[in-house]
């Protein structure tokens, strides 16, 4: 099927750059093949798209998120990363249908097309139970919206309530011993769950893929983590992994380590490319090498980190080393949606926070981040990420007769400090339109959006009697961060007695 986006500008090629008059895009099937001044010939027959008020850009790409979240959103406030997390990761589970999965997937998803995504990493924790056909309707949700997706299953082989320091000081014993106790599944059957996944649903092969998703260094054992890098090599998968996000992080990792946790990855040999470290946030220049040297990715979310205090990455810092750098959301918990216009406004924003005007990060770089960097992190920089001939069809337009775009001076600028995801009017994936003039053209949101709602209020009073458990491990959580947060991280080593 052929169609053509008809009298557009556009942002052409890895630089974004804006086309220097009206363009004919033609696509055939889900591959653009050819980009020629307006009305040099006639449209190859097949749809034709009025782009003659569009600003055809490639499709942003959102690194990360977690679909579990979405029934949290706006259930918490000023709270910290440790203290907040427990809230999103009930210490017993919650009973879920599998349609109220595939109505969660919906949430984060119906936004992220909204705002202009058309890839999406959902890093999807199944815990303490992976039940197969929760897992499909994570899938069958992307597939039934029409997003790109990487489906990743938290991989994890330690309790997440055990992955902060001196919890067997702080936590009283009858509280340990019960959850210790909570049943999770092991790191082998975790492996061959999502070794079958990685089989049936291959990016190479498949729009909703699998990508290899372990949790955090302190949240596995070694051995489970190598075992998880291996898996990803075997099958040439993109991997993504929380790393750094937080100062305790940092103090974890001389605590659980000896080291920071990158001096740790880089050490066992866990850091290769096609892999994402998630916000890694607290970084030191000689991690920042280290990453440039493995050509491993930052994948950076400054929603999340303002909304949950973590920090402010050093974009600028990561750049020059020649790291690459990728944007994403997080999940509805950490921040309420996946508006990537979010993403993309903070991200140029805040880095005029640091440093000099010269060492700023502004538009140009936020969309990079958010286009070609989000498709080199999965590997994909020769496919994605790009308005180009010979790339796929993964395109959106955004309305220019609307006031964020006039005066029309500098599209990118615009479109980043400007324009809000209400002036996205097409979306494209693999060539096939998932949204127009502000419908989504293969589900039917609004009764999805009072199927949420019906879910919700079902589900509801578990959140809350989870919420009332969590409150019983947070005291005991709080002491824990305020003594970490008064540790030294500046020092290269800490007291051999508070190594393990
Ligand atoms: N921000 C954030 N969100 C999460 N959701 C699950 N794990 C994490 C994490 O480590 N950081």
């Amino acid at each position: 099927m052929k169609t053509t986006i008809l009298n557009c500008r556009a942002l052409l090629g890895e630089a974004a750059a804006p086309s220097p008059g009206p363009v004919d895009i033609e696509i055939d099937g889900r591959v653009i093949t050819e980009i020629r001044p307006a009305g040099a010939r006639e449209p190859a027959a097949g749809e034709v798209i009025d782009g003659r008020e569009l600003l055809i850009a490639a499709g942003l790409i959102n690194g990360h998120h977690h679909s579990h979240e979405g029934f949290y959103k706006g259930r918490k406030d000023n709270l910290p990363l440790e203290l907040w997390m427990n809230y999103v990761r009930p210490l017993k589970p919650i009973e879920l249908t599998p349609r109220d999965v595939y109505l969660r997937t919906m949430i984060g998803a119906i936004e992220a097309v909204r705002s202009g995504t058309t890839t999406l990493c959902d890093d999807t924790n199944q815990s303490p139970r992976i039940r197969p056909d929760h897992v499909e309707q994570v899938f069958q949700a992307y597939e039934d919206i029409g997003i790109r997706a990487n489906v990743g299953i938290t991989l994890f082989d330690k309790p997440f309530f055990r992955a902060v320091p001196f919890v067997d000081e702080e936590f009283p014993k009858d509280l340990l011993a019960e959850f210790d106790g909570t049943r999770m599944y092991s790191g082998a059957e975790l492996l061959d769950f999502v070794r079958g996944l990685a089989r049936d649903h291959h990016p190479s092969t498949h729009r909703v893929a699998y990508m290899a998703a372990p949790s955090a260094p302190q949240r596995c054992t070694q051995e489970f983590l190598l075992d998880v890098r291996r898996m990803a090599d075997d099958f040439d998968l993109p991997l993504m992994i929380h790393v750094q996000e937080t100062r305790m992080q940092v103090v974890t990792g001389h605590l659980f380590y000896g080291s920071t946790m990158i001096e740790y990855l880089h050490r066992i040999g866990f850091m290769k490319p096609k892999t994402a470290f998630i916000h890694g946030i607290w970084l030191n220049p000689r991690e920042i090498e280290l990453l440039a040297k493995t050509g491993v990715s930052i994948q950076h979310n400054p929603p999340s980190n303002l909304k949950v205090g973590s920090g402010l990455a050093p974009l600028r810092e990561l750049l020059k080393a020649g790291v690459n750098v990728s944007l994403g959301t997080d999940g509805c918990g950490s921040i309420e949606g996946t508006d990537m216009q979010n993403a993309l406004y903070l991200a140029a924003l805040l880095q005029k926070l640091r440093g000099d005007h010269t060492d700023w990060v502004g538009a140009e770089e936020a969309f990079h981040a958010a286009t070609m960097g989000g498709a080199r992190a999965l590997g994909r920089d020769k496919e994605l990420g790009a308005v180009e001939a010979g790339r796929v069809a993964d395109l959106v337009g955004y309305r220019l007769d609307r006031i964020p775009f006039t005066p029309l001076n500098n599209a990118v600028n615009q479109l980043v400090y400007a324009a809000s995801r209400a002036e996205v009017d097409l979306v494209m994936v693999d060539g096939a339109v998932i949204e127009r003039d502000g419908r989504l053209t293969r589900i039917d949101e609004a009764a999805i959006i009072d199927e949420i709602r019906e879910a919700h209020a079902r589900i509801a009073p578990q959140l809350a009697a989870s919420e009332a458990d969590v409150e019983r491990i947070s005291p005991h959580y709080e002491r824990i961060y305020r003594r970490c947060q008064c540790m030294d991280i500046a020092a290269d080593t800490y007291p051999a007695r508070l190594s393990h």
